[in-house]
């Protein structure tokens, strides 16, 4: 027999997103929450992808920085500890402190896997108990995250995916990585680290598609110059595995991994693959058809179509986090619930909501060595929207700043501002070198604050901090941007 509860909110999936839905959405208004988690509470985020990658990042890191200052010797790399010390930044795949959290912050704790069962309406199912049905008052939204996408001709051959490479327990000798994105880049950083010799094959002409194509040259000099083989521009046309079988997470899957690559004779071959092929909504089984739609038409109207509209979605159905389509990031995934949950309550109260601005650029930073930082457009994508003539773009060595070039011995890299004539605003910046993602977020407030860039001359940055290279950006702009 079936159990029946009522909530305002119900959220399906306990990951950070949901998490601050419920928070922001129960906060001041008197509303309940329930998160449904099936897995564990804190998602993939806590235990799977950011906490541990940048977990075995940071020491590897530091470990390089010191190899590169004079006075410091002998940095050492202890495999057995880094591995133990990424186990302790997951908690050891237990989420007790973070259902402690939402319990404290009063929020319902449901484990299962949930489906929309009809409108306002959630089943869930449990493991050894009856279903669950869950009644929303005010909203159902789903905050299930996104599954890495697995393309043809992989699938038989049981490949890692990134919850391997961050979960990594045997580290095979010889790795190949398919994809030259965020987490193929981050992942052959810590492996080659670790041990492994890494091939990364890629089938576009850069890494980091996304980023200014100065920072993409820069990790990929980087990882070349750790040893690892990065093929630009290849397709791989087979896949062939014997043994391949699921050993558990981060161990080896099997045989030696055979792949053939379009136009060339050799067959790389490895102990393992790591597939970092992108990610995609995570909206197969979560009862989209019971209300009479599917992922297209939930994702046409994800809660920051530009539009506004919500098509044939019912008021009552929100999509947050990596399920919305949007930036697959935790950070934007939990402001847009921030934002999301706060107007929900205010629906629900009757209370204004709070005003949100126009438009709200989303940061990235890329933790490689050196780390790739970013916000706003690129120079490319500003001239595609204010043309040519109307963008301004400075760029200045990242040891042009004291600060910067203290970091250590051998910094490099570069840093980059995209400036719109027309406003007199920074629109976009990107940052490449030691601890570049710490400088990001000034560019961020600059944007969303919409200061000009007359104004940004008189915040002065303290010396010797690597934040003077925003000193350096503005000198560099023409003299009649910066009065
Ligand atoms: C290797 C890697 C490293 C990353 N590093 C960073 C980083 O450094 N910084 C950054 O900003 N982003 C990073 N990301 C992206 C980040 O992990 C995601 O953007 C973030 O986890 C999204 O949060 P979410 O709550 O939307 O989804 P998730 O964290 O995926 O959580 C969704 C939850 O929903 C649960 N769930 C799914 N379906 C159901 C269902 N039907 N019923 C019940 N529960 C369900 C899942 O079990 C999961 O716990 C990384 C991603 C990867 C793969
Ligand atoms: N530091 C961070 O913030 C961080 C770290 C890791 C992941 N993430 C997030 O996770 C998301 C997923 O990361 P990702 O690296 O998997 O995705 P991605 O979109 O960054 O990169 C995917 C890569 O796979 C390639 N590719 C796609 N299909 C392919 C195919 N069939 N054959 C060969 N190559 C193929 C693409 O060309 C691209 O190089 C990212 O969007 C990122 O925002 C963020």
């Amino acid at each position: 027999m079936s159990a029946d509860l009522t909530y305002d909110v119900v959220v399906l999936g306990g990951g950070p997103v949901g998490e601050n839905l419920a928070q922001y959405a129960m906060e001041d208004s008197g509303l309940t929450a329930v998160l449904v988690e099936r897995e564990l509470v804190g998602g993939e985020c806590s235990y799977y992808a950011c906490m541990p990658s940048k977990a075995l990042l940071r020491p590897i890191e530091v470990a390089s920085t010191a190899a590169h200052l004079g006075g410091v010797s002998r940095p050492h790399l202890d495999v057995t500890a880094l591995l133990a010390r990424r186990d302790e930044w997951v908690s050891h795949y237990d989420d007790a402190s973070q259902v402690d959290w939402a319990e404290g912050a009063g929020i319902d704790v449901v484990r299962g896997h949930g489906r929309i069962a009809g409108p306002r309406t959630v089943e869930v199912a449990r493991d050894g108990q009856a279903p669950l049905v869950l009644h929303a008052r005010h909203a159902v939204v789903i905050a299930t995250g996104s599954s890495p996408v697995v393309p043809e001709p992989y699938a038989a051959a049981q490949p890692w995916g990134s919850r391997d490479a961050t979960g990594v327990v045997e580290v095979p000798e010889r790795l190949a990585i398919v994809g030259g994105g965020v987490v193929a880049c981050e992942a052959a950083t810590w492996m080659a680290a670790l041990g492994s010799r890494v091939t990364m094959l890629v089938r576009g002409d850069r890494l980091l598609g996304s980023a200014e194509p100065f920072a993409s040259d820069a990790v990929l000099e980087a990882l070349r110059g750790a040893g690892v083989d990065v093929r630009l521009g290849v397709e791989v046309t087979e896949c062939r595995r014997d043994d391949a079988k699921d050993t558990g997470l981060g161990r080896v899957h099997g045989g030696p991994v055979r792949l053939t690559i379009s136009g060339e004779a050799e067959v790389v071959v490895a102990d393992e693959l790591l597939l970092a092929t992108g990610r995609r909504p995570r909206l197969d089984d979560v009862g989209l058809e019971t209300v009479g739609l599917d992922a297209d038409a939930l994702l046409r109207h994800t809660s920051s179509s530009s539009d506004g509209s919500r098509g044939e979605v019912p008021d009552w159905l929100l999509a947050v986090g990596d399920a919305s389509g949007e930036a697959p990031l935790t950070h934007w995934g939990k402001y847009r619930a921030r934002v999301l949950g706060q107007q929900l309550a205010a629906r629900a109260t009757g209370a204004e909501p709070e005003p949100e601005p126009e438009e709200v650029p989303v940061p990235q930073v890329v933790f490689t060595d050196p780390q790739v930082a970013w916000v706003g457009l690129t120079a490319a994508q500003a001239r595609e929207r204010y043309g040519e003539a109307e963008v301004e773009v400075v760029e200045v060595p990242f040891t042009g700043a004291a600060g910067a070039a203290l970091l250590r011995d051998d910094a490099s890299g570069t840093a980059s501002l995209v400036v719109d004539r027309g406003s007199r605003m920074v629109v976009g910046a990107t940052f490449v070198g030691p601890d570049a993602g710490e400088l990001l977020h000034a560019a961020t407030i600059a944007i969303t604050g919409r200061v000009p860039v007359s104004v940004l001359r008189h915040a002065v940055p303290s010396y010797p901090t690597a934040s003077e290279l925003w000193l350096r950006l503005l000198e560099e702009l023409p003299r009649d941007l910066r009065r």
